[in-house]
């Protein structure tokens, strides 16, 4: 059973005016939602301590474990740009060899990625690289940031079955920040849907894609599925 971070309380003011100002749980798997300029990038740099320093921060948590580099995984929006360019893979690793293929077979790639460099690997590869980086680490909790997003639309799928086998294999507990429902309605079973800088919904995923209580959330549903259909 992976572990409860209970944010107590997250307050972020520029000048005396506040931008954010949470009080939230992270358990098991989780989605932040919201809107652009909602809060979600300041969520998740305060969660990762590297909120500029021009911010005031009032960060009160309880958590089974610190919210520190050791126990903190992140995959960030874009693969593409993550990684070191002029760099090989097997550089990119903080662990020895041995780790090194370890974490690739749980992410579905072979030895031969290590001696590429980012720019010989697919969109999908590169992100399962970043995971593999992220999970070389002994992580409690994995923060995610759109990482979907520069991806196709079966690297997508892929990817989200990757992290819930993980999340499980490894006991992680999840934060998925973003702001397309869809993309998270298979893997995360909570949802906290924030409105500037506020918590303004939250529940179980099932609950509240059949039944959201406030005109945003609606909205935010509307416009995922009506982008989907569009697409298609
Ligand atoms: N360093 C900063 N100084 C002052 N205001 C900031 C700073 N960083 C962010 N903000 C403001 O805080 C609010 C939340 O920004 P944030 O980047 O968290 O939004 P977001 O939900 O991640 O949006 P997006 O989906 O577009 O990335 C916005 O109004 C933004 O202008």
């Amino acid at each position: 059973m992976s572990k409860t971070v209970n944010i107590n309380k997250l307050h972020i003011k520029s000048n005396e005016i506040t931008l954010l100002d949470l009080c939230f749980k992270i358990e098991e798997t989780t989605a932040l939602i919201g809107e652009s300029g909602s809060g979600k990038s300041l969520t998740l740099k305060a969660l990762l301590n590297l909120l500029p320093t021009n911010l005031y921060k009032e960060f009160l948590y309880d958590s089974p474990f610190e919210l520190n580099y050791e126990n903190i995984g992140f995959i960030p929006q874009n693969p593409f740009t993550s990684l070191s360019p002029m760099t090989k893979i097997e550089n990119q690793f903080f662990c020895d060899k041995k780790r090194k293929i370890d974490v690739l077979k749980k992410v579905g790639l072979n030895t031969w990625v290590l001696n590429r460099f980012p720019n010989q690997l697919s969109g999908g590869q590169l992100q399962r690289v970043v995971i593999a980086i992220a999970i070389s680490k002994n992580i409690k909790l994995l923060l995610l940031d759109e990482p979907t997003t520069a991806l196709d639309e079966q690297s997508k799928k892929l990817i989200i079955e990757l992290i819930r086998q993980l999340a499980t294999q490894l006991n992680l507990t999840l934060l998925f920040v973003t702001h397309d429902i869809d993309s998270i309605k298979d893997l995360c079973k909570k949802i906290i849907i924030i409105k500037n800088g506020k918590v303004i919904e939250e529940g179980k995923t099932s609950q509240i894609l059949s039944n959201p209580k406030k005109q945003y959330t609606k909205t935010l549903i509307e416009s995922n599925f009506k982008t989907r259909e569009f697409r298609k």
